[in-house]
């Protein structure tokens, strides 16, 4: 092999085999970086806020509270929309507390398709969606009624169709003008991975992950970009709700992940969405579950899609060692819950 390559570098000017040997090196890495940049699809893109329509489903709470705060104070017309109008108000009034500016409010259940069209239309036409409502209640299948699963496959998934469907004729009209528009995904890290206890809550977040990849191929010559963000276990009020009925392995599992405040998803979310990343990790152990599975999905950073092709492998094997522990800890558990 090595004799082979002395051979092949044989040039007058490159006599000695080990600057051949070494050019040869950073040749193979540098032509496939070339080859990444000249093939990466859809191609990067800036979308900007400032000044923008940014329409956030459940941003009367947590993750999506926090990004309306965000995006109000970064100059953006902001909507927020959810069932309950005394949640909005209260919204409302601590984002004018904290940044002097005013958010439009729409009661509706995205689950309403009419009420959610009835709402897009009063808004006006939206720049930036951010699909963020969600709910989540976590038990083992067999003990969870299928009113429950209904709830969350509507809530998760199917809101995110009406969604999408009522905003979307008014999005694409006069981008050229307006400039690149998003449609960003909430999804979890346990819409990367099925985690014991999140059946239904899984599938719903899966769910999201084949509407999108679909999504973006259909929308990109309208200049509208997907994102998808999976965040770990966040300090909410809806996972404080959770944690009340929570199973204790899927406690155990999810703790593989670390915790973080919405207001910092919320950051990373932006800026993944400015960004037009379509793939959205919120911490180090969503990066590496982000290349993990990262499959079939777009990729418009040639540098990350340099990581991916290179990491690949190790980070299955990583993976696996994930899956070891966890399988272990069911094990664990069910030995001393069952005898
Ligand atoms: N917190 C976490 O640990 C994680 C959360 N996520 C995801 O992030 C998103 C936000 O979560 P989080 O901030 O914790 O949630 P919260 O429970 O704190 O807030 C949920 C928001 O969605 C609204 N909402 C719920 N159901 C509906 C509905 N049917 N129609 C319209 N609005 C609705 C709620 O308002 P109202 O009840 O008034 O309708 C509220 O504004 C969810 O999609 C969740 O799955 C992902 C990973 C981790
Ligand atoms: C290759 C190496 C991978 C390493 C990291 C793997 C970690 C996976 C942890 C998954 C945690 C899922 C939390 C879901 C939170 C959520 O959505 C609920 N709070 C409901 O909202």
């Amino acid at each position: 092999m090595l004799w082979s390559l002395e051979y092949l570098f044989e040039a007058p000017s490159m006599a000695d085999p080990n600057l051949a040997y070494l050019s040869f090196l950073l040749l193979v890495p540098l032509s496939i970086l070339f080859f990444l940049y000249l093939i990466v699809r859809p191609r990067p893109v800036r979308i900007p806020i400032k000044n923008r329509h940014v329409f956030i489903t459940g941003g009367s709470s947590g993750i999506g509270l926090a990004l309306a705060h965000q995006a109000a104070s970064e100059g953006a017309r902001v909507s927020i929309l959810a069932r309950s109008l005394d949640k909005l108000e209260d919204a409302k009034q601590a984002i004018r507390l904290a940044t002097g500016i005013d958010v439009a409010v729409f009661a509706a259940d995205v689950r309403d398709y009419d009420a959610v069209t009835k709402a897009v239309e009063e808004a006006g036409p939206i720049d930036v969606l951010i699909v963020n409502q969600g709910v989540f209640v976590p038990q083992e299948l067999e003990r969870q009624g299928l009113d429950e699963v209904k709830f969350m496959v509507d809530v998760n998934l199917i809101g995110a169709f009406n969604m999408i469907k009522a905003a979307l004729p008014a999005m694409k009209l006069n981008r050229s003008v307006r400039g690149p528009a998003s449609i960003a995904l909430m999804s979890s890290q346990a819409g990367q991975v099925g985690i014991y206890g999140y059946t239904a809550y899984s599938a719903s977040k899966f769910g999201l992950r084949g509407l999108a990849e679909a999504l973006q191929q259909e929308v990109i010559a309208d200049d509208i970009h997907v994102s998808l963000i999976f965040p770990p276990d966040t300090d909410t009020p809806g996972l404080v709700e959770e944690n009340k009925r929570r199973p204790q392995l899927t406690a155990i599992i999810a703790a593989s992940s670390g915790a973080m405040k919405a207001d910092e998803v919320a950051m990373k979310a932006l800026s993944g969405i400015k960004s037009g990343s379509f793939i959205v990790p919120c911490n180090f152990d969503g990066l590496l579950l982000s290349i993990a599975t990262a499959g079939l999905s777009p990729q418009r950073s040639f540098l990350m899609a340099f990581v991916e092709v290179v990491a690949i492998g190790i980070i299955r094997f990583v993976a696996l060692c994930y899956q070891w522990n966890w399988y272990r800890s069911i094990e664990k558990w069910t030995r001393k819950n069952r005898t």
